[in-house]
């Protein structure tokens, strides 16, 4: 048994700040407490956390964060680049992904405080049960849009691409060209049973496997890009538009030379394509929740891997999806592709990649969902498996029945985006932080959370310009990025 003075040195160098802090008001209590506190650590080996004790390796929690953070975003980043040209595009991509991995300094520097790591648990410590609400109806909105947005793309791709395998070139109704039957399909073979797991941990193989779809997506945008002339041919005019630029050389250089700094009325679409493309902040506390050994530290490292590795993947199939076709790249990459010849092996192959890649990141997506309406209809429940597959089996429904009954609704969750997007990434991490960090630790005129206000401002900047572009866009009539995926 250790005595006060070991128990209180251990305290100091060991356990982190914010134990201590939660703890210092009582002595007497405090021992009492760090005794028991002390015993169970003994017991489970955690540092802190009461919640759970987490059994995924450190490269499978990255395998998962990666996968949460790359999804149908990667598809809209060329045609960002075509709107603010390659430098500014790589500035602007730095600048999301360096607030995005700062937003996640936040989150777990909160959770470390409140003990539990939910993003719905933070609201509750900072604001009571209205901030509960509000990160939970966030987060539910957020990852409901990012999955209906996955199975549009199994809604629309699929078909095409199992129509050019089978070689049908007049399509006359086949069940198995219908999307909408390939989406339940889909939805009952694949996403259901994953998303069944009790544990994220057990997605890293899937999560995996996704992201080689993603380098396989990668890999063959950089060969398209060198055995694709410019300007490229259009299938649909059969090369006749081209061939005429092609013989005039002005054309011909204002079209294939790459900007590296361009502004046009597109461009104010970056942030928000750019921010949701780096959404994943839902994820990274259930993410925690299961990692191993889990330490502040540890876990704000799989956050920069995973950043990293998908900062360098959007900037490569950003920078040759653009310099393949340039001024002409779609708000969706895989169409512009399609211009080029919808039977291209290749493409077609590109495109299974990318259904499988987005199909395998909806469990993922749907689990902090679940989370937060477990967290706000049923706290202090206990894991009961009805309810867990209940709530799964309703929300893969609703899911699919948007996708199949309301494909126009897409444009609503543009406006939806760009609301709970920056309130994810930076206004709740912020302003969560600057309430739950207790004023002993950090006076609010401390640096760390006049940054951390000015991280909030700097997201509610973000999100009136986002809906201001989009209400302009529907206004004026022209909705060519309502989403950019
Ligand atoms: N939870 C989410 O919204 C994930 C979105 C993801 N970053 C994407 O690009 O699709």
């Amino acid at each position: 048994m250790m005595d006060r003075l070991s128990l209180r040195y251990f305290f100091r160098e060991i356990v982190p700040n914010s134990v201590q802090n939660v703890r210092s008001e009582d002595p007497e209590a405090n021992l009492a407490e760090s005794q028991e506190f002390l015993s169970s650590m003994e017991d489970k080996k955690t540092t802190g956390f009461t919640d759970f004790e987490g059994k995924t390796s450190f490269g499978m929690s990255v395998f998962n964060l990666g996968n949460a953070i790359m999804g149908s975003g990667i598809l809209g980043l060329s045609y960002a680049m075509a709107n603010t040209g390659v430098v500014l595009f790589l500035v602007l991509l730095t600048v999301v992904a360096v607030l995005s991995s700062y937003s996640i300094h936040l989150l777990l520097k909160s959770s470390g405080i409140v003990g539990i790591r939910a993003y719905e648990q933070l609201g509750q410590r900072a604001f009571g049960t209205p901030g509960k609400m509000a990160a939970g109806i966030a987060i539910t909105l957020q990852n409901i849009g990012a999955m209906s947005s996955y199975l549009y793309i199994v809604k629309y791709e699929f078909p095409l691409v199992i129509q050019a395998f089978l070689g049908v070139d007049n399509p006359s109704g086949e069940w198995y060209l219908n999307g909408n039957y390939l989406v339940i399909m889909v939805s009952i073979s694949v996403i259901l049973p994953l998303a069944l797991m009790k544990q994220l941990g057990y997605l890293g193989y899937t999560s995996g496997f996704s992201l080689t779809c993603m380098v396989f997506f990668l890999i063959s945008v950089i060969y398209k890009k060198f055995h694709t002339p410019c300007p490229f041919m259009d299938f649909a005019f059969n090369s006749t538009a081209s061939v005429t630029a092609v013989t005039n050389d002005t054309v011909y250089n204002q079209a294939c030379v790459p900007k590296m700094v361009n502004l046009n009325s597109q461009t104010a679409y970056t942030i928000p394509i750019l921010a949701f493309a780096f959404v994943c902040h839902p994820e990274v506390l259930p993410i925690y929740t299961e990692l191993k050994n889990p330490t502040k530290q540890r876990m704000q490292h799989v956050s920069n891997i995973s950043i990293v590795v998908m900062y360098t993947m959007y900037f490569l199939a950003a920078l040759f999806g653009y310099l393949t076709f340039y001024g002409e790249v779609e708000s969706e990459l895989l169409h512009t592709y399609s211009r080029l010849d919808p039977y291209d092996t290749l493409i077609l192959c590109v495109r299974l990649a990318v259904l499988t890649a987005v199909t395998l990141t909806v469990p993922i997506v749907l689990f902090p969902v679940r989370r937060a309406i477990q967290q706000l209809f049923f706290p202090n429940k206990t894991f009961y498996w009805p309810r867990h597959i209940a709530i799964a089996v309703t929300l893969l429904t609703l899911i699919n029945m948007l996708v199949i009954f309301a494909p126009n609704i897409l444009g609503i969750f543009g406006i939806i985006g760009a609301t709970s997007a920056p309130c994810l990434i930076f206004i709740f991490p912020a302003v969560f932080y600057i309430r739950i960090v207790p004023e002993e630790e950090e006076p609010m005129r401390s640096t760390p959370k006049i940054l951390a206000a000015c991280f909030a401002g700097i997201g509610f900047l973000f999100m009136v310009m986002s809906l201001s572009f989009i209400l302009i866009d529907w206004t004026s009539g022209s909705s060519k990025a309502s989403s950019g995926h």
